[in-house]
């Protein structure tokens, strides 16, 4: 557990578990990135061309995500879900929070310009539902995914597992790792994140995009 310098990654886990897409709120510092250290293109994914995300997010991570969600098994189409209109407040939550499965073209429009960073859960998003916990693995090709994510934008996988047994399923030291509901959190020292708020430029909600894929 790295929490050396006391200040967690996550310091909203409302906006964490209730939102699949937003805007971070202002008090939020994820990530800051090192100046020169981060390999990835144009830093913290500033400047990433509509193309890339496009490559990265949707060609890559999104269909890996639709073969992994529990909602295949339940013949949901994915941009067909039906809202129960009857709720409102769940209507008017989920019109600011939409489906990452179903929105990524709002995702990509939305990203435009701005920074980027992607939270992933694990069990039912990384790796298909099964009856043994023990056997829920990542597929290589979810794998490659995610480590393309990576390589362009901070990118961090949130879990109710042990962080101990997220790692030893992914198996990706680029990445950062929050276990035990975000109660243990591991940086990536080798993409070379930070979280310290007091070093980085606070980022506003015009220039920041979160994606929680949950
Ligand atoms: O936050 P997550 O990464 O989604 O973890 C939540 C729980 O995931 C695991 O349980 C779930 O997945 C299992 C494997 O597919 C499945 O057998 C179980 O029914 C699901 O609830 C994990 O075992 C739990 O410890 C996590 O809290």
């Amino acid at each position: 557990m790295d929490l050396s310098n006391g200040s967690p990654v996550i310091s909203d886990p409302m906006s964490m578990s209730q939102s699949l897409m937003g805007v971070l709120p202002s008090n939020m510092m994820p990530f800051s990135v090192r100046p020169g250290g981060y390999s990835g293109a144009g830093g913290a994914g500033v400047n990433v061309s509509r193309r890339k995300i496009e490559e990265v997010l949707v060609s890559g991570l999104l269909d890996a995500m639709k073969s992994s969600s529990p909602r295949k098994k339940h013949n949901v189409v994915f941009g067909q879900e039906n809202l129960p209109e009857e709720d409102p407040a769940y209507s008017a939550w989920m019109a600011k929070c939409p489906s990452a499965l179903a929105s990524f073209k709002q995702i990509v429009a939305s990203a435009q310009g701005k920074k980027i960073a992607v939270f992933l859960d694990y069990d039912g998003t990384l790796s298909p539902i099964v009856d043994d916990p023990e056997k829920a693995v990542m597929s290589p090709v979810m794998r490659a995914a995610v480590r393309n994510v990576a390589k362009y934008f901070p990118a961090a996988i949130v879990s109710g597992r042990s962080r101990k047994k997220v790692l030893e399923f992914v198996k990706l030291k680029e990445l950062c790792y929050a276990g035990s509901h975000g109660m243990d959190i591991m940086t990536s020292s080798s993409a070379h994140y930070e979280h310290n708020a007091e070093k980085a430029k606070k980022p506003t909600s015009s220039n920041l995009l979160a994606i929680f894929c949950l």
